[in-house]
């Protein structure tokens, strides 16, 4: 399967990551997040906007005086205020949202979509007078009618601005839907599209795959995949989807940092990396039952679709439990420098799995077993 060119991560920790429920970054972490991801070289980072606190602002301003190669968004409303803060503090993009669905448009913020098109008309033009990069975005994107979609992207494109963002605010959208509706305003639009995809339903890499497979150039994610309520599509797994297809397409970042940005940014929230995480959680690259190891064993390709190695991981197998087999333990052995015949190592497997049934083993309790054939 062959994979668009144009991709681009925009990675959202410091803003969507920072409506996790546990977040709440300090400067020092900030500057730390941003650069951790500078240097695994994503192409953007977004930040929280400078109108949502005097610290949020400060820290805009540092982390956009950097000089990292990343280019520094900031998240703001399609507000003439909030557009002058980012100005003032040193962005260089804006990614500016208006929510369009009927649900959102009227306990959001009450506005028609002409009115959001003559709003979006002082503040796009403000911004791109200051050289500002300008992407525009329907919030709940999934959730409004597709011609006022369509309506919207073509006008704010004459605008000037450089992309136009998707969003699957709430999580409901279905990967061939995502991959249907970035299609059709691929069909409608020159600029890039970016699209943000939540997890509620369980689809956001899914969708933000599909995003990308339609056309989609700008793909936002987030360090463990954190956000509001249960976040969108992780880094890690964004990377994971593209490497297990075309490594090629991923191979110009620092993959191998990938593990240790994980668990920096899990410490600073007080949590686990979760088991489910791709490539960085602690069994991501762990092989247990016994079918598994024998065949990893002769070919690590035959369960793994992604090199451990290429992410500065290494592959685990496991022995000291009930569904292990003949060949893993004959393995183990080697190792031990115990020489077994298949008779042996059938025997210890066998000696394994009973004691197994009965209590928990560990790897001191295996490799005693076979030293007690080398007597
Ligand atoms: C789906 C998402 O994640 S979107 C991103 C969410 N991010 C944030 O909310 C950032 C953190 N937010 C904040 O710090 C605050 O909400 C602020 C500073 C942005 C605004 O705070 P307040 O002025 O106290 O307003 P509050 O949050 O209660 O209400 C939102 C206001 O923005 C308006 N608004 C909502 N969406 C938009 C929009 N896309 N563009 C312009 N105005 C908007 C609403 O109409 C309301 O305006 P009002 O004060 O005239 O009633
Ligand atoms: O601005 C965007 O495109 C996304 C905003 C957001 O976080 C969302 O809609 O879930
Ligand atoms: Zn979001």
């Amino acid at each position: 399967m062959s994979l668009p060119e144009r991709l681009f991560f925009v990675d959202t920790t410091l803003r969507e990551g920072e409506q996790f429920a546990s977040a709440r970054f300090t400067t020092a972490q900030r500057i730390a997040i941003a650069e951790m991801l500078d240097a695994f070289g994503v192409e953007y980072i977004e930040l929280t906007s400078p109108a949502a606190s005097p610290q949020s602002a400060r820290d805009l301003a540092t982390i956009a005086r950097r000089g990292l190669r990343a280019r520094i968004l900031t998240h703001i409303r399609c507000h003439m205020a909030d557009a002058r803060l980012a100005v003032e503090h040193g962005a260089q993009g804006a990614n500016l949202l208006f929510a369009t669905s009927e649900p959102l448009r009227t306990v959001s913020h009450g506005r028609s979509l002409s009115e959001i098109l003559a709003e979006a008309k002082r503040v796009i033009c403000y911004l791109r007078d200051h050289d500002i990069e300008v992407r525009f975005s329907c919030e709940d994107s999934f959730r409004t009618d597709l011609a006022d979609l369509i309506r919207i992207y073509r006008a704010v494109e004459t605008m000037g601005v450089q992309r136009v963002g998707l969003a699957d605010t709430v999580g409901i959208a279905t990967p061939r839907q995502v991959y249907d509706v970035v299609r059709a305003v691929r069909n409608e639009v020159q600029c890039d599209i970016e699209f943000h995809g939540h997890n509620d339903s369980g689809c956001a890499i899914a969708n933000t795959f599909s995003a990308y497979e339609a056309g989609a150039t700008h793909l936002d994610v987030t360090v463990l995949g954190i956000g509001e309520r249960n976040g969108i599509a992780s880094l890690s797994g964004m990377i994971a989807r593209i490497a297990s297809i075309d490594p090629s397409r991923v191979q110009r970042y620092r993959l191998d940092l990938l593990p240790k940005i994980d668990e920096t940014v899990a410490t600073m929230l007080g949590i686990e990396i979760p088991f489910n995480q791709c490539i960085t959680s602690p069994t991501a690259f762990h092989h247990k039952a016994g079918m598994h190891t024998k065949a990893v064993l002769s070919d690590p390709r035959s369960y793994e679709v992604l090199d451990p190695n290429l992410f500065g991981r290494q592959r685990t197998i496991a022995i000291a439990h009930r569904l292990v087999g003949w060949h893993a333990v004959a393995e183990r052995a080697r190792e031990l420098g115990i020489t077994l015949s298949e008779a042996q190592a059938r025997a210890a497997a066998a000696r394994i799995k009973a004691l197994g049934d009965e209590h928990d083993l560990d790897g001191a309790m295996i490799d005693e077993i076979l030293y007690s054939y080398a007597e």
